[in-house]
């Protein structure tokens, strides 16, 4: 276009030229041409300009709830409307935690689960703009709870679930189901969450392996090679992200989360049925009024109430880190792996491959202690003070922090050393691997983002085509030609302009 403007206008001046000696407005007709391609060339590249100006960003919005086995939380993300299926797009807008405990606790009064929620519906209902309302897509996804409630009684978990069903269908978003998630999905979209927030789906290679520490269940989960995940179906999840072919191994250890693995420590040192138990999982000075029942209940127990013992006991603390390693290595067994390597309990689990990001309880216990950036051999030694502490001393430096988490670091922080050494397989050397994280690029790492990006199908199998150029370079492009073009205007101008006086001079 800009081409043709400057053929016709040097035509134009040509036919002038010859009218020169006819026509005495000549001058004004060539200033008049030279104005105009100015004009024609500001507005080409005003237009190209605007035109490829991004419009102003309209957002779209999700929401998950987190139903956890120790609380909820409302999780609200948010993405420019037009950059969908671009990787770490999706951010985190707003968090609620749900007041009170986990759906699964409301068993016995179901109607009061759903109940719990409202308070949170009604600060997202404020954190989303009310255009977007009705087309935001909500979801609330169940974890090992409720799948231990499920085990238990079948007819509650449905009462349960159909609580929540109801307050959530009442909200003005889209509605899309509450459900029990498995394990292996709890693992694998917590893998994707954490690969999609540091970027690195779309290289393809070099991916973080992700350890979650729940409540209830704990999950691990890793890119390994395909004839690795060979051996057990069940411990394999494979996506097609961006163009590139993931084969995670994954597992989830049910009751190996931080609150039933310490009813199975209870459990397995209550066997006597004695009324005092002496823990060296817990501080020296510790001491608490316990009923059987409360660790006996779980489904996480297989072992019945001893005989013996009579409604409750005490819990005291002696505060000895290498005891407690011991009480910690009675809950996990080590034989019996019908595979080429076992984690524990006959679980199949190939080599550790690559880096790990470790969030949720894993960072709160090691974060609270100061394990997150030491060697493994200084954590050990950190833990054994800790826990040999006196409890009078623990309350005296920590008056701010809740004391029930107080007096559990000591058995949660050595049993993640012993499930992340002996259970897992990380040594001294691949200790490093490990990074204790909360967020990533200020959203919380969890499994939650995975699960929604998956099922708002937001994660192409396929990279998406890219322009050849960016917007940047295509302006610069135009610029520069039409810069040129106006150029070899003026110069055919001036050219022009010199024939023609010379042609006058010879006339
Ligand atoms: O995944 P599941 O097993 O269903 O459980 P959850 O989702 O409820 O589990 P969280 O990761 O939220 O929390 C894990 C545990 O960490 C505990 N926790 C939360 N904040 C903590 C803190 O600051 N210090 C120590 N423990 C904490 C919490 O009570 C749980 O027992
Ligand atoms: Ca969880």
């Amino acid at each position: 276009m800009c081409g043709g403007c400057v053929v016709g206008a040097i035509y134009c001046i040509t036919v002038l030229c010859k009218m020169k000696e006819k026509n005495p407005w000549h001058k004004a007709v060539v200033i008049f041409i030279a104005v105009l391609g100015i004009i024609a060339i500001v507005a080409l590249v005003t237009t190209a300009v605007l035109q490829n100006k991004p419009l102003q960003q309209k957002f779209k919005y999700g929401i998950v709830l987190d139903a956890g086995s120790s609380h909820t939380a409302v999780y609200i993300y948010e993405w420019p409307a037009e950059k969908e299926n671009d990787t770490g797009r999706v951010k985190q807008k707003h968090f609620c935690q749900v007041k009170g405990p986990g759906i699964s606790s409301y068993s016995l009064s179901p109607e009061q689960a759903g109940h719990s929620l409202r308070l949170c519906i009604q600060e997202a209902v404020l954190n989303v703009p009310r255009r977007r309302h009705h087309e935001t897509p909500l979801y609330l996804g169940a974890t090992a709870g409720m799948r231990l409630l499920r085990m238990e009684n079948q007819s509650l978990c449905d009462q349960v679930l159909g609580s929540v069903e109801k307050v959530l269908q009442s909200t003005p978003f889209d509605y899309q189901g509450a459900r029990i998630i498995s394990g292996q999905e709890e693992g694998a979209f917590g893998w994707v969450t954490v690969n999609y927030l540091s970027d690195r789906l779309k290289q393809g290679s070099g991916t973080t392996g992700a350890l979650d520490l729940g409540g209830a269940s704990t999950q691990i989960t890793f890119a390994t090679n395909q004839d690795e995940t060979g051996e057990s179906a069940e411990n394999t999840v494979t996506f097609r992200l961006y163009g590139n072919d993931y084969f995670l191994y994954t597992h989830s250890f049910l009751c190996y989360g931080k609150d039933q693995v310490l009813k199975l420590a209870l459990a397995q040192q209550t066997q006597a049925g004695a009324s005092t138990l002496l823990d060296p999982c817990f501080n020296q000075g510790y001491s608490t009024n316990l009923s059987y029942s409360s660790v006996y209940s779980s489904p996480c127990i297989t072992t019945q109430k001893p005989l013996a013992a009579g409604e409750g006991f005490t819990h005291r603390g002696t505060g000895n880190a290498l005891q407690c390693q011991e009480v910690v290595r009675r809950i996990f067994n080590f034989s019996g792996c019908t595979f080429s390597h076992c984690s524990f309990n006959g679980v199949y689990q190939p080599p550790l491959q690559g880096q790990f990001g470790a969030f949720s309880a894993y960072y709160f216990v090691m974060n609270f202690l100061n394990l997150t950036s030491d060697t493994l051999e200084n954590n050990m030694e950190k833990m054994a003070r800790y826990c040999s502490t006196p409890w009078t001393q623990i309350k005296q430096q920590f008056p701010n922090v809740k004391e029930k988490y107080l007096a559990e670091y000591c058995f949660s922080g050595t049993y993640i050393l012993f499930l992340l050494t002996h259970g897992y397989n990380f040594t001294s050397d691949t200790w490093s691997n490990i990074k204790f994280i909360k967020k990533i690029s200020g959203s919380d790492a969890g499994w939650t983002l995975g699960y929604m990006l998956n099922l708002t199908n937001m994660i192409p199998a396929e990279a998406p085509d890219t322009p050849p150029l960016p917007h940047a370079g295509y302006v610069t492009l135009l610029l520069f030609t039409s810069l040129l073009l106006f150029l070899i205007l003026l110069c055919s101008l001036r050219s022009l302009w010199v024939r023609c006086t010379s042609q006058r001079q010879i006339i």
